[in-house]
């Protein structure tokens, strides 16, 4: 296609959105108006399904649920008069709740005011508050924040390292759907024998972010914590950033959260829109069903050009494969859906991986995220009449162009600059793409089974360590892993076994292994006297 018939094509198909000031340019995508035409029933039809989960169906069979990340920036549109209190009330409590953390009226047992956040949670209990704190945090926050999102010892070490001495002035924000995620009750634990050490009361920090009746809740109200925020059931982690999950974090480094809910808000208004091109997040739907075939065939490539954007791809990662990422479709056939998703920040990975997206596996599309505005106040030239801005334009357009004329897809999110307001709206934008084509597809999008093999995996792993345990401290004699499979009662367990026995040699946890490491099959076990 010649360069004037490109330009064409690209106003034809460019959506803009006047109240957010953001662009959506799906010219380099492929996607025809036979396309369009093709997949509008099943566009009409993820419209009108769209409909009934925003008016309180029950969108997620499998677990019951309704799904309301909608009503969470338009209470107004919940489908009862008490789930729209709710949802007032808990940002009320919070802006009430960081009010009294910044004047100091809720203060740490010590004196002074919290001056740091510790938050433990995993999953989307973790994602979109790591990264709306990197896109919105101030340089000079009222509270800093450090996250513990994962069960590595050295991690948390790492973590209260950096808090420091003013472990005595943090708030610790243990944030859990559920209640009882492994990962995140270890974080606290282990946060808890810290505070224990330093001779501080932990419960006077201490606030939980839960659905109410929760293991955590339930610990949270009778050890006599500072707050309780609530989770709510028809809430997802993966779409969970603009309820409390996302503001009590948010807010308490100065974030301004009602101006994410309103960027998402007006994004929700946009993607209501039963039309495709002028709906932006059916635009996106229908170019990641044409780009992939309806199968996911290409990896979405996700690159912000501005540094404060890099998480997104992170965060969208969970949005988009936990949501995708199905083996069965709405009527039980076995379909293996998703799409995967990487990148990480423009134009750093043009120095990285780019090299392959243009001359490698042809088995990807980009989605580039422009933010026009390049700082607050002017810029030097780093050469005569060119700013470091104009560079990165310049460079996301030329990749842009290079991919493009490599035969590889890409589409252009510009953004008029990386505020409260536009993350609120990209983010809303992407749970709606994600939704419709959740529907397109006809998956489940908001149920995740396949987590649950591997933590009941784990969960068995560990009670098979204890018995090992038990058996090692009761023999006199070294064992071979045979005969302890055997006694053990786990013969088939054996490679396990090894794995999990190597583990607690390593860190000094009583066991002893002899013999060569190149021969597993051959050590001889015994339980350090
Ligand atoms: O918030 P929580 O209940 O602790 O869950 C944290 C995360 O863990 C799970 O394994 C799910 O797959 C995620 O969707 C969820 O966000």
């Amino acid at each position: 296609m010649d360069t004037l018939a490109l330009w064409q094509q690209y106003q034809d198909w460019l959506y803009y959105n006047p109240d957010l000031e953001i662009y959506l340019d799906i010219s380099r995508t492929g996607v025809t108006t036979q396309d369009l035409a093709q997949l509008q029933p099943k566009f009409s039809q993820a419209f009108a399904d769209m409909n009934a989960l925003e008016a309180g169906a029950i969108a997620n069979p499998d677990e019951g649920r309704m799904v309301g990340h909608y009503w969470l920036r338009d209470a107004n549109l919940a489908p009862s008069p008490e789930l729209t209190k709710e949802i007032t009330d808990s940002i009320q409590q919070i802006q009430t709740f960081v009010a009294q953390i910044h004047s100091g009226q809720i203060a740490p047992p010590q004196g002074g005011k919290f001056t740091d956040v510790i938050s433990i949670g995993i999953g989307g209990s973790a994602l979109g508050p790591q990264f709306v704190s990197q896109a919105l945090a101030p340089d000079h926050p009222p509270l800093t924040i450090h996250f513990i999102d994962n069960t590595d010892p050295a991690g948390i070490d790492r973590t209260l390292s950096h808090v420091e001495n003013r472990l005595v002035s943090s708030l610790v924000l243990v944030i859990s759907k559920s209640g009882g995620t492994p990962e995140t009750r270890n974080g606290m634990v282990e946060v808890q024998e810290a505070f224990r050490k330093r001779g501080l009361v932990f419960a006077d920090h201490a606030v939980a972010i839960t659905m109410a009746g929760s293991l955590l809740s339930q610990q949270a109200e009778s050890n006599g914590w500072l707050a309780i925020f609530p989770m709510f059931d028809w809430v997802g982690g993966r779409t969970s950033e603009l309820s409390p999950v996302g503001l009590l974090p948010a807010a308490l480094q100065g974030i301004p959260i009602l101006e994410l809910l309103a960027g998402a808000k007006i994004m929700d208004v946009a993607t209501r829109v039963a039309e495709i091109k002028t709906n932006p997040a059916a635009l996106l739907a229908l170019s990641w069903y044409v780009i992939g075939q309806g199968r996911g065939e290409k990896d979405m490539v996700v690159l912000p050009y501005k540094d404060s954007l890099q998480l997104f791809s992170r965060y969208l990662q969970q949005l988009v494969m936990e949501s995708l990422g199905k083996e069965k479709d709405l009527a039980g056939n076995t379909v293996n859906q998703g799409i995967a998703v990487y990148g990480n920040k423009g134009t750093t990975d043009q120095h990285a991986y780019v090299q392959q997206l243009r001359d490698g596996l042809n088995n990807f599309f980009v989605t580039f995220i422009e933010v026009l505005a390049d700082r607050p106040g002017d810029s030097v030239d780093v050469e005569p009449g060119i700013t470091s801005g104009d560079y990165l334009c310049g460079l996301l357009l030329g990749t842009r162009q290079a991919l493009f004329e490599k035969g590889r897809p890409s589409l252009t999110i510009t953004v008029p600059d990386a505020s409260a307001k536009t993350v609120g709206a990209l983010i809303a934008l992407y749970e709606r793409a994600v939704g419709l084509y959740g529907f397109l597809i006809n998956v489940n999008a908001y149920h995740q089974p396949g987590v649950e093999a591997g933590k009941k995996a784990a969960a068995v792993n560990l009670a098979l360590q204890k018995q090992l345990v038990k058996t090692l401290q009761q023999e006199a004699r070294p064992l071979k892993l045979t005969e302890l499979a055997l006694i053990a009662g786990a013969e088939a367990q054996a490679e396990t076994i090894y794995l999990l026995l190597r583990h607690l040699a390593a860190n000094q946890r009583g066991v002893k292994i002899q013999g060569p490491p190149t021969k597993p099959g051959e050590l001889l076990y015994s339980w350090q006297r």
